[in-house]
């Protein structure tokens, strides 16, 4: 079984204006509102490719209960907890001539909240696959998703970790199946700024040499470069479309690596999904459709390098 993630969901309200406009009124011309959260987009993809996952993970208040009852409506197998506290944030996705995000905070987790949450991962069996993904509210550490693996440690489970700053590097010693910094947070982890794909390369391979097992790195509209964990380097251009809503693209490109790896076990065509899948979201208001995905698919060249 896959498992899913999400401790910090969230409703994506996108709006598309014209010129925003700092310290002025503005209105929008189109508005759409997504249940989001990098582990729920993740099993929403997922599930367009043919897996079916478990999506777990904290909501609360009104903005917690619409989340719930979307997923739902779209038969996600959800076992989120409720907590008492707070509610789930709302996320505003800008999208103007730029794309501007402003992502919540979201709810404090209590110690029994989160006690509930070690029950239900403590059922994982061996061969199952974790998604952890997103950020974590401020009140836990930064060690987070590292103790989660540390207890599910020697159960052979395929981990994958979408997170940014310390909670991702402290992972890296429990060797994670799989992470996916994009290029800016490739950047971020290491304090330099990287220009060229060579350089790009370097820094994804010292996460790798760091524990990682297989390290993907997106470069959005650049494409993506894979590290895998027999040392190769594979490189992906981009599929063409126009931009709708580029919210979800790096999710659906790990939705679509692990569909992708799952189908075939080869790294090469794990790739070739992710990136089509990413590419189909990018090119589309709401997360993509799999038939979206598929017609992607034969414009995506992976290459050695
Ligand atoms: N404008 C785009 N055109 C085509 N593919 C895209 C575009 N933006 C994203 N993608 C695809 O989705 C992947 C993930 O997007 P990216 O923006 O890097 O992720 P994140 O949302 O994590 O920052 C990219 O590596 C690429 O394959
Ligand atoms: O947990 P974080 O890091 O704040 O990210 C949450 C946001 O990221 C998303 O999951 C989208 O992520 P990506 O664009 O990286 O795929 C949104 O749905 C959500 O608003």
């Amino acid at each position: 079984m896959i498992y899913t993630v999400t401790l910090n969901p969230s409703i994506d309200y996108v709006i598309k204006l014209d010129n925003l406009k700092n310290g002025e009124v503005n209105r929008t011309k189109e508005e759409y509102v997504y249940p989001g959260g990098k582990g729920i987009n993740v099993s929403l993809i997922l599930k367009e490719l043919g897996y079916e996952s478990r999506a777990l993970g904290f909501v609360s208040g009104f903005t917690g209960n619409y989340i719930k009852d979307v997923l739902k409506d779209k038969g996600l197998n959800e076992d989120f907890i409720n907590i008492k506290n707070g509610f789930t944030r709302i996320n505003v996705k800008v999208k103007s001539s730029e794309e501007t995000e402003i992502n919540g905070q979201g709810p404090n987790i209590s110690e029994e909240d989160l006690n509930k949450l070690y029950e239900k991962l403590d059922t994982l069996r061996e061969n199952d696959v974790l998604v952890l993904a997103g950020s974590i509210p401020n009140t836990l550490d930064s060690s987070f998703y590292e103790n989660i693996m540390k207890r599910l440690e020697n159960k052979n489970i395929k981990i994958v970790v979408d997170a940014t700053k310390n909670l991702l590097i402290n992972v890296l010693k429990h060797k994670p199946f799989l992470i996916k910094p994009n290029n800016h947070e490739l950047e971020e982890l290491f304090n330099v700024k990287l220009e060229t794909v060579d350089e790009i390369i370097t820094y994804a391979r010292k996460l790798k040499d760091m524990g990682a097992k297989n390290v993907l790195i997106s470069r959005g509209k650049d494409g993506a470069l894979l590290i895998t964990e027999n040392g190769e380097t594979f490189i992906s251009n981009v599929a063409k479309g126009k931009v709708k809503n580029s919210v979800g693209a790096g999710d659906s490109m790990v939705a679509g690596f692990i569909a992708g790896y799952l189908n075939s076990k080869d790294y090469k065509e794990a790739l070739k999904l992710g990136a089509a899948s990413g590419g189909a979201t990018a090119f589309s208001n709401d997360l993509a459709d799999k038939e979206h995905i598929y017609s992607l698919i034969d414009e995506i060249n992976v290459e050695r390098r």
